[in-house]
Order: C-alpha cells, then sequence, then structure tokens
C-alpha cells in the first residue's frame, strides 16, 4: 500500500482549518470559499467518513465583525474578539452543512479539559455519540476561559488531540501554504516542498525553526509538525495541504500527492497513554540517575525511588510529572504514586524501605509503568 492510500482508505478525518484560510486573510468569513469546502466534505460524509472539523478564526472573525484593524495585545480583548467570532462561525457552518440537511454540534475545549481524566472521558463520549448519528462537530479552544498560560494556543495541537480523542486514521491541517517546505516559503522563495515523511523525522525541526507565521495564524509551521507527532501516537496520519488550491481536500482523496503527507511510524499507544502523552501541563520534576533512564527507556520498566536524584515542584499523588536525566532532557512522563514532600523524603531509596522511612508503603514503585509514557 501506497503511503496516499491511507487518506483515500481513511473513515474517520480530523480537518482543521486555519484562520487566514477561513476569513480571507481577516476580511471575514468567505461564504463561497466555505461552500467549496462543504461541499468536497459532504463528499467524503456521503461516502461513509466521518468528520470532526476544528475551526480556528474566531479572533480574525471577530476584530473584523468589531471593525477592529490592529490584532489587540491584551488577553480579554482577544477573548471578547473571539466570542464575537465563535457566533460568525459556527453560524456559518451551520448553514453551510444545512443545505445538505446535515447538522453541526459547537464544541468548546480547554486544555484543562482534555487533562482532566473524568472531563476528558465525556468529551470523548459525546464526540463518539455525535459521529455515527451524521452531525459534523466543529471545534474551537474555549477562549473565553483560558489563561495565557494553559492555552493550547495553536489550533493544530487541538486537532491532534481531537484526532486522538476520537482514535481518527487521520488529521488535515488546511493552510495558507501548499504544504511544509524545507524552509519558509515566505522568507525563501526557492524553498521545496516535502511531499512525504515521516511525523518523527527529527530533520523536519531544522525545517520549521524560526521559521514565521502567517499574520493571523498562530503557530506556523513547527506546531503542526508537534501536531503531526502527537497525532502518530494514536496511529493517525497528518496531512498539510493547501486550503486555496482547488479541491484540494477530493484530489487528496483520490491519492493525489497533494500537500505533505507524515506518516506514524511508532507503535500505537493505547488510549489512556495517548491521554498521558497530550498532557502539555506538568506539575513537577524527577530527575533520574542514569541507571533509572536505562531501565525506563530500554527495559519499559517502572520508575523506583532509589533512581531518583532530584524532586522538583508541587504535586499530588496521581498527578502528571515529568521524567528528566541529569542534564533535563525528558525521557518519560507519568501519574507520580506519592505527593512532592513524600517523594522527596524518598530520593535514592530502595523499595524495601520505603515503609520504614515514610511510616507507611503505598506503592513500592514511584510511577508504575501502566501510568507512565516515554517521551
Ligand atoms: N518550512 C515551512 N514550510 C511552510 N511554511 C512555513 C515554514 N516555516 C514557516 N512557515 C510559515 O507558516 C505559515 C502557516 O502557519 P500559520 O500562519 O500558523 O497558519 P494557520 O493559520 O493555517 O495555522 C506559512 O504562511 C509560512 O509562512
Ligand atoms: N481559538 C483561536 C485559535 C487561533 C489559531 O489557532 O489559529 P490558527 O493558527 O490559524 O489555526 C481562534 O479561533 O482564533
Amino acid at each position: 500500500m501506497t503511503e496516499r492510500q491511507r487518506i483515500v482508505e481513511a473513515r474517520r478525518l480530523v480537518v482543521k482549518i486555519g484562520s487566514a484560510l477561513l476569513t480571507d486573510d481577516g476580511r471575514g468569513l468567505s461564504q463561497s470559499i466555505l461552500t467549496q469546502w462543504v461541499d468536497q466534505l459532504m463528499v467524503w460524509k456521503r461516502a461513509g467518513v466521518e468528520i470532526v472539523l476544528v475551526s480556528s478564526g474566531s479572533v480574525a472573525e471577530g476584530m473584523s465583525r468589531l471593525g477592529w484593524l490592529q490584532r489587540p495585545e491584551h488577553v480579554h480583548e482577544l477573548q471578547a474578539a473571539a466570542a464575537v467570532g465563535q457566533m460568525g462561525l459556527v453560524q456559518a457552518w451551520e448553514a453551510q452543512f444545512q443545505r445538505y440537511g446535515s447538522h453541526t454540534a459547537q464544541i468548546l475545549l480547554t486544555h484543562d479539559d482534555l487533562s482532566d481524566r473524568k472531563r476528558y472521558l465525556n468529551a470523548r463520549s459525546t464526540l463518539r455519540t455525535l459521529l455515527p448519528m451524521g452531525v459534523v462537530p466543529v471545534v474551537n479552544e474555549n477562549d473565553t476561559v483560558v489563561t495565557d498560560e494553559f492555552r493550547f494556543g495553536d489550533n493544530d495541537t487541538l486537532g491532534a488531540l481531537v484526532a486522538n480523542l476520537v482514535e481518527a486514521d487521520g488529521l488535515i491541517l488546511l493552510t495558507d501554504q501548499e504544504g511544509l517546505y524545507d524552509s519558509d516559503p515566505r522568507r525563501n522563495p526557492g524553498a521545496a516542498l516535502i511531499p512525504e515523511a515521516h511525523a518523527s523525522d527529527e530533520r523536519l525541526d531544522a525545517m520549521v525553526a524560526g521559521g514565521g507565521r502567517g499574520a493571523l495564524g498562530s503557530g506556523g509551521m513547527a506546531t503542526k509538525v508537534r501536531a503531526a507527532r502527537l497525532a502518530a501516537r494514536s496511529g493517525a496520519f497528518t496531512l498539510i495541504a493547501g486550503g486555496r488550491m482547488e479541491a484540494v481536500l477530493t484530489r487528496a482523496r483520490a491519492g493525489e500527492p497533494v500537500g505533505t503527507l507524515l506518516v506514524p511510524d511508532q507503535e500505537r499507544l493505547d488510549a489512556r497513554k495517548q491521554w498521558m502523552a497530550g498532557h502539555l501541563r506538568t506539575r513537577g520534576r524527577l530527575v533520574l540517575d542514569a541507571g533509572a533512564v536505562r531501565v525506563l527507556t530500554e527495559g519499559g520498566r517502572s520508575l523506583l525511588p532509589v533512581g531518583v536524584r532530584r524532586v522538583e515542584g508541587a504535586f499530588r499523588r496521581g498527578e502528571m510529572v515529568s521524567c528528566v536525566d541529569e542534564q533535563g532532557r525528558e525521557v518519560a512522563r507519568g501519574l507520580v504514586s506519592y505527593d512532592a514532600a513524600e517523594a522527596r523524603q524518598l530520593v535514592g531509596c530502595p523499595s524495601e524501605q520505603i515503609a520504614e522511612r515514610l511510616g507507611y508503603l503505598q506503592e513500592e514503585e514511584l510511577i508504575h509503568r501502566d501510568n507512565m509514557v516515554l517521551v
């Protein structure tokens, strides 16, 4: 099977459309452009493909509706613009899908929603209930309630986490360039398009490093490559393609080599481990000695207190912490069995002495391997 066949055969897709595309470079929602996408998406839908849309553009559309020419700097103004613009987005999508008698559903998510296990499971079951009903969920970040510190910030990441959530076959990122180039084409007119790569290929990092982004977009290509790696954790491919290219979705579905296809090449993680890997926020760090790093990365074993040299941060039992080597490189993350104060007491402690040191024994492992994911 050629890699492009993945797109032809996909049964469930997450399609993310960037701000510049949706709002006609900030001039406002372009009904004619939306019409073209919905026409193409409906062909897929009628062929039995389930679709989740991740629609950016609430800030850009809100600015256009409010007559603001400059993107505001203050968070509360951005939030206000997003709240105004989101009305436009949902109206426009619903009206477009209504032409075909299909419904849409608004899903606004925050990072906190996906890092809290219960809320994550609720979001997952809502989406999984909507899809077989033929409804098209339209997802965006819930800008009203997010703080700067804990936001996805870019919808590429949100798209990837949604692809994990619904176990999509693929993530399609539609943007203002025709795909990923070997350097930023805005700055380097001689840049060449990469037709296909493994999502994990480290050479991609250099191609997007220092690259810019559009005036309306938030992530540039770096967040798209990162999103492809996140999506790969649930086995999903990522296609980065030009939303201005005529019939781009139809052509991709026909197996034509449009855009950049980033294929997963790692083992698919089970759903719970994907949830862990998708956490953008950790509560603390455990600094490991070289032996502990080796047994974790090579042996897939649990983390015992004896291999921990230092504990940083304030966390409670059950929260997500990052495991780093002595140079500060993250090797794993996982749900910790002890809170930070207890973990500090256990630094370097052999498992058989835990009860003696703490006065009780909760678990022998500081992080059990079932609660850990390598990064
Ligand atoms: N290697 C690269 N290949 C293609 N585009 C790149 C690259 N590096 C940076 N970019 C920039 O990323 C921009 C797209 O990102 P962004 O503006 O965030 O779009 P979106 O709103 O679609 O998410 C392009 O317009 C381009 O200038
Ligand atoms: N929630 C914001 C997301 C902005 C965003 O990620 O934009 P983009 O980089 O164009 O996908 C909005 O809708 O404006």
